[in-house]
């Protein structure tokens, strides 16, 4: 991804935190952003390329739902060596929509991309190999979860494969206290004050919604997945990987 402005958003007293959403401001600081508040995401994001090399099959689709600024497609689109492919980006937020059009546009692949403003909950998943949902269920509605990974499910290939990867909870409360800890450790440790912590933590509060590992992995198989494994934990962050 390319350079982007450090992300200050959280750093001064707010009176009112407002909720988090995807805007123009989260857009100029989103690459700094995600890798000083995820811990893994490199990591996340080369795996998901290297499984796009291993799973994505000839004439099919490829879809990266809630796209953001294209991390996922941009490192799946050096990797694939499948013929006749396509990847599809989607994302809800128009801001995020213009500033990854720039960005794919930038870089040339063989396999083309292309960025769709739309909303995953009823997004057409059709001839799909592989799909990735790189930390974009979270920010969907609970009662609506359901919905898209049937959807999901229902438009993978045989052998296809969904990448999700999630902020994660425990009802083990003293568990959940020690990973909270551990990783807003970490997040002091690339520079978040005690303060943006705080504050981004109060405007994530109701709108990112964290399921348990257990809830995912009943979802993943409920909608028909065969294989079901989580390939990365990093304190509350999870990658998990299902096989149709
Ligand atoms: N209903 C929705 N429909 C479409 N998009 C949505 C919806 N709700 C939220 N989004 C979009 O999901 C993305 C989540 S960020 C994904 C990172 C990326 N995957 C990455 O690999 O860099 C994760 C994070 O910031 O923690 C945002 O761009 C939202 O606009
Ligand atoms: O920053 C956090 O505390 C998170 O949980 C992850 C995150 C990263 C980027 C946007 C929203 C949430």
């Amino acid at each position: 991804m390319t350079r982007s402005e450090t992300d200050l958003i959280f750093s001064n007293k707010q009176s009112k935190v407002k909720d988090f959403t995807f805007d123009a401001q989260v857009v100029e600081v989103f690459p700094d952003m995600i890798s000083r508040s995820v811990p893994g995401y490199n990591t996340i994001i080369e795996t998901i390329a290297q499984l796009s090399q291993q799973y994505v099959s000839n004439n099919s689709n490829i879809y990266d739902l809630g796209c953001s600024l294209g991390a996922a497609t941009l490192a799946m689109r050096k990797a694939i060596t499948a013929q006749n492919c396509q990847i599809i980006g989607v994302d809800n937020s128009t801001a995020m929509v213009e500033r990854c059009k720039m960005h794919i546009n930038a870089f040339k692949g063989e396999t083309p991309a292309e960025i769709v403003e739309g909303n995953i909950v009823d997004y057409p998943i059709h001839n799909a190999s592989m799909v990735v949902l790189n930390f974009t269920l979270q920010f969907i509605e609970p009662n609506l979860r359901e919905q898209v990974i049937n959807n999901i499910a229902n438009g993978l290939l045989p052998g296809g494969a969904l990448v999700l990867s999630e902020k994660l909870s425990t009802d083990d409360q003293t568990c959940q206290n020690l990973l909270t800890d551990l990783h807003h450790n970490f997040k002091r440790a690339n520079g978040y004050s005690d303060l943006e912590i705080a504050q981004k933590r109060t405007a994530l509060e109701k709108v990112m919604l964290t399921d348990t590992v257990d809830t995912q992995i009943t979802r993943l198989k409920n909608a028909g997945f065969t294989h079901v494994t989580p390939w990365f934990q990093c304190f509350n962050f999870y990658s998990l990987v299902a096989i149709k």
